[in-house]
């Protein structure tokens, strides 16, 4: 079993190709990664020598370079994890974010078309949805709520839906997908929420809150999403969709409190900044699908995920 496992140095990635070595030592996976900004090669220096395992930087758009890899590699499976996933950064330059995740999305199904496949899995987010609102706690993400989305970013995820959607209608092409909500563990690139207000507590610097800081986020621990994974690619249906969330909501507020307080931190580091343009209120999923039909859930309790998390921060920062 070949496995190309596409942004393998980001930060999903790398902990999937850390779940799946360990689980399946028989498998060879071949990470792809374009090593942008988010990227980070040392990341994978346990694993980068081993003789099951072969790193190979590649832009998932360059068409040439990605068919000559499927042509040397054969893979059974492809995991699809590289995207540009800023939501501030896509308000910017959509423009990044088009071509990644969308062209690179296309690259990679029409080489599994050209090549063979026995599944290509593309994994997305709950932002295709758009968002709830707060005074609607009754309301969640199953698979049938329409997409209706909110930033380039989610966007940009849409459209790599559809296309990997209409691969499998037009093609017949062994396609599923996951739609996770937001990721917290080791490796995150530290524009993100948690490993920001982190490191900036670390460095006694100003935790920037947006707007009044009561938009809430479904956390989903890391490892938790990597097991999500592995079971779709095992026993997931071809075609499907299937929603991953952590069924633990929280405003951003509670989230950096938590985190001053573990850190022993004041709570006067807390600033509130401008909002971002065009907000998400709430995202919130209903994962009763994966459970349902794969016995998958959520493990990690968000109290001893986010002192894992807090934790492997303090390890590798130097203040
Ligand atoms: C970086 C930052 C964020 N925030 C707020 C904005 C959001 O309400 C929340 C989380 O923001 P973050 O940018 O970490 O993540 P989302 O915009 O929710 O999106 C994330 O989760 C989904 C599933 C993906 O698919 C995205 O790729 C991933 O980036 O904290 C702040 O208040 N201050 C800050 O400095």
């Amino acid at each position: 079993m070949t496995i190309f496992v596409t942004g393998g140095a980001g930060f999903i990635g790398p902990n999937f190709i850390f779940y799946m070595m360990k689980k399946y030592p028989e498998y060879r996976i071949v990470c792809l990664d374009k090593l942008t900004y988010a990227g980070n090669l040392s990341t994978l220096a346990s694993v980068l020598t081993k003789p099951n395992f072969r790193f190979v930087k590649i832009d998932i758009c360059d068409r040439d370079a990605v068919y000559q890899l499927f042509e040397e590699e054969r893979p059974d499976m492809v995991v699809n994890f590289a995207a540009e996933s800023h939501v501030d950064r896509s308000i910017e330059h959509p423009e990044i974010f088009l071509q990644t995740n969308i062209i690179g999305t296309s690259v990679l199904l029409d080489a599994c078309l050209r090549y063979g496949i026995q599944r290509y899995h593309q994994v997305s987010t709950d932002e295709v949805y758009g968002d709830l609102p707060l005074d609607r706690p009754d309301l969640f993400f199953t698979e049938e709520t329409p997409i209706r989305t909110s930033s380039p970013y989610s966007s940009s995820k849409a459209g790599a839906d559809l296309l990997v959607l209409a691969y499998y209608r037009t093609h017949g092409l062994p396609v599923t997908i996951s739609r996770c909500s937001n990721n917290y563990g080791p490796y995150q690139y530290p524009e993100k929420l948690i490993p920001r207000m982190i490191i900036n507590a670390l460095y006694d610097k100003p935790l920037p809150v947006y707007g009044d800081g009561f938009n809430v986020r479904d956390w989903l621990y890391v490892e938790d999403h990597c097991h999500a994974i592995d079971l779709i690619l095992r026993e997931g249906c071809i075609g499907e969709v299937y929603n991953v969330g952590g069924h633990n909501e929280m405003a951003n507020i509670d989230i950096v409190k938590l985190i001053c307080k573990e850190l022993g931190k004041p709570e006067s580091l807390i600033t509130y900044v401008t909002d971002r343009k065009g907000h998400d209120r709430r995202y919130a999923i209903d994962p009763s699908k994966i459970h349902r039909e794969l016995g998958w859930l959520p493990e990690t309790k968000f109290t001893d995920g986010i002192k894992k998390t807090i934790q492997w921060y303090v390890s590798h920062i130097k203040v």
